[in-house]
C-alpha cells in the first residue's frame, strides 16, 4: 500500500482543478485520442488530480509507406517513449500490440483488462470469410491478417492497405469502395463505437490475433512509481497505476509477447498468439503463417498458475509458456515459412 498524498485526498471543495496536472502523452489518432481518454478519466478518478492530453507525432504517424516497410519495431511508440523520458509528459498510452517486446531502459508499463482481441472483418453487404465471391478484394496492411485470411481463402485477393480506420473502412464500405471487404481489430472499432460496420467477428483459430491485441499499454518512468527510501516519487500515480493493472491481462499478454521475443519476431511478423487465463490455468496458442498463405503451423501450451507465489515468479511462468511454445514453432521449422526477425524483405 501506498499512503495517499495530500494531492491525492479529496478535501472538501478541492476540484481536479486544484493540483498539478498529469501530462498523459498519446498520438493524435481518433483510436489513440479514445484510448488515451479512457486511461485519463480513470487516472483523475483515482488520483484526483487533472490529467492533460500531450498529442505527439510518431514515425508511424508521418510515414506512409506499407506497414511491412516501415519494418514494424515501435514505429508508433518510440516518439512517445521519448517524451517520457525527456519529461514533456508523465504517462503514455499505447495499443499493446504496437510496443516491442524489447523492454525500455528507465520506463514500465501496466496492462489494464483487455477488450476483445479478435480480428473483424467488415465486409461490404453483410459478407462473411465464407460468403465474400471468388476474388473478392480485401484490405489489410498486416501479414499476419494477410497470411491467415489467404489460408483460409486462397482464392481472395488480398490488398496492402494503410491509414487510419477510418480511411481503412471507407476502402470497403465509403462512398469510393474500391475493395470489398477489410479487417481491423475488433477493440479498435468498439473503443471507436464503430462494431456497426463489423459483418464477422473471426474466430481465433481461423485468424490468430496479433500478440497483446485488444489491450492498452499504461507506461510510466519507473522512478516514479518505484518504491525507494521514501516511497515512490509521485505516490498517487505510483497508486494509480498500480490499480489499472489487472493481473489475467498481464498475464496473457507476458506469454503472447514471450512467443514473439522467442522468434526474435516484429509486430509486422506473420505471427499470432492469444492466451487465456481460466482459473488456475494459463493457456497460449500461437501460430506462424506463410504469408502467400500456402502454409501454418500452430502449437499450444497450458500452464498451472500456483497461486501461493510472488507475482513476479507467476510473470515468470507465464513468459515460461510462451518461451516453451515458440521453442515448438521453431522445431517446427516455423522460420522456413515466414521471416520472423524484424529486417523485413523488399516488398513485392
Ligand atoms: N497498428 C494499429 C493498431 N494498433 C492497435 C489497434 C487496434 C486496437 C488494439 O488492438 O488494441 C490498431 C488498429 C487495427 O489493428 O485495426
Amino acid at each position: 500500500m501506498v499512503t495517499p498524498t495530500p494531492l491525492s485526498v479529496s478535501t472538501p471543495g478541492s476540484t481536479p482543478g486544484d493540483a498539478a496536472p498529469i501530462r498523459l502523452g498519446t498520438r493524435a489518432s481518433a483510436l489513440a485520442t479514445t484510448q488515451s481518454g479512457l486511461v485519463a478519466r480513470r487516472l483523475e478518478e483515482l488520483t484526483g488530480r487533472p490529467v492533460e492530453l500531450v498529442r505527439i507525432r510518431t514515425e508511424g504517424d508521418v510515414r506512409t509507406g506499407s506497414l511491412a516497410s516501415l519494418g514494424g519495431t515501435g514505429v508508433f511508440v518510440t516518439a512517445l517513449r521519448e517524451a517520457l523520458l525527456d519529461g514533456r509528459c508523465d504517462v503514455a498510452v499505447h495499443s499493446l500490440k504496437d510496443l516491442p517486446t524489447t523492454p525500455a531502459e528507465g520506463l514500465t508499463f501496466v496492462t489494464p483488462e483487455r477488450a476483445d482481441p479478435r480480428d473483424a472483418l467488415c465486409a461490404r453487404d453483410g459478407l462473411t470469410l465464407a460468403t465474400l465471391p471468388r476474388g473478392a478484394r480485401v484490405g489489410t496492411g498486416s501479414p499476419r491478417r494477410a497470411a491467415q485470411i489467404r489460408s483460409a481463402r486462397p482464392d481472395l485477393d488480398v490488398v496492402d492497405i494503410r491509414g487510419n480506420v477510418g480511411t481503412r473502412l471507407d476502402r470497403a464500405l465509403g462512398p469510393d469502395a474500391d475493395l470489398d471487404a477489410v479487417v481491423l481489430a475488433h477493440a479498435g472499432l468498439a473503443r471507436l463505437g464503430r462494431t456497426d460496420v463489423i459483418s464477422e467477428v473471426l474466430d481465433v483459430d481461423v485468424v490468430s490475433p496479433a500478440p497483446g491485441q485488444g489491450a492498452l499499454a499504461v507506461e510510466v518512468r519507473t522512478t516514479d512509481i518505484a518504491a525507494g527510501p521514501d516511497g515512490p516519487r509521485v505516490p498517487d500515480l505510483a497508486e494509480a497505476i498500480h490499480l489499472l493493472d489487472h493481473r489475467p491481462t498481464r498475464l496473457a499478454v507476458l506469454a503472447e509477447r514471450s512467443v514473439l521475443a522467442r522468434l526474435e519476431a516484429g509486430c509486422a511478423a506473420p505471427v499470432g498468439a492469444y492466451a487465456t487465463v481460466s482459473g488456475p490455468a494459463l493457456e497460449l496458442r500461437a501460430v506462424v503463417a506463410a504469408v502467400d498463405g500456402s502454409e501454418q503451423m500452430s502449437r499450444g501450451g497450458t500452464v498451472r498458475l500456483s497461486q501461493d507465489v510472488a507475482p513476479d515468479v507467476i510473470d515468470d511462468a507465464a513468459r515460461a509458456l510462451g518461451v516453451s511454445v515458440a521453442e515448438h514453432l521453431l522445431a517446427d521449422g516455423a522460420e522456413r515459412l515466414a521471416p520472423l526477425s524484424t529486417a523485413v524483405p523488399e516488398k513485392a
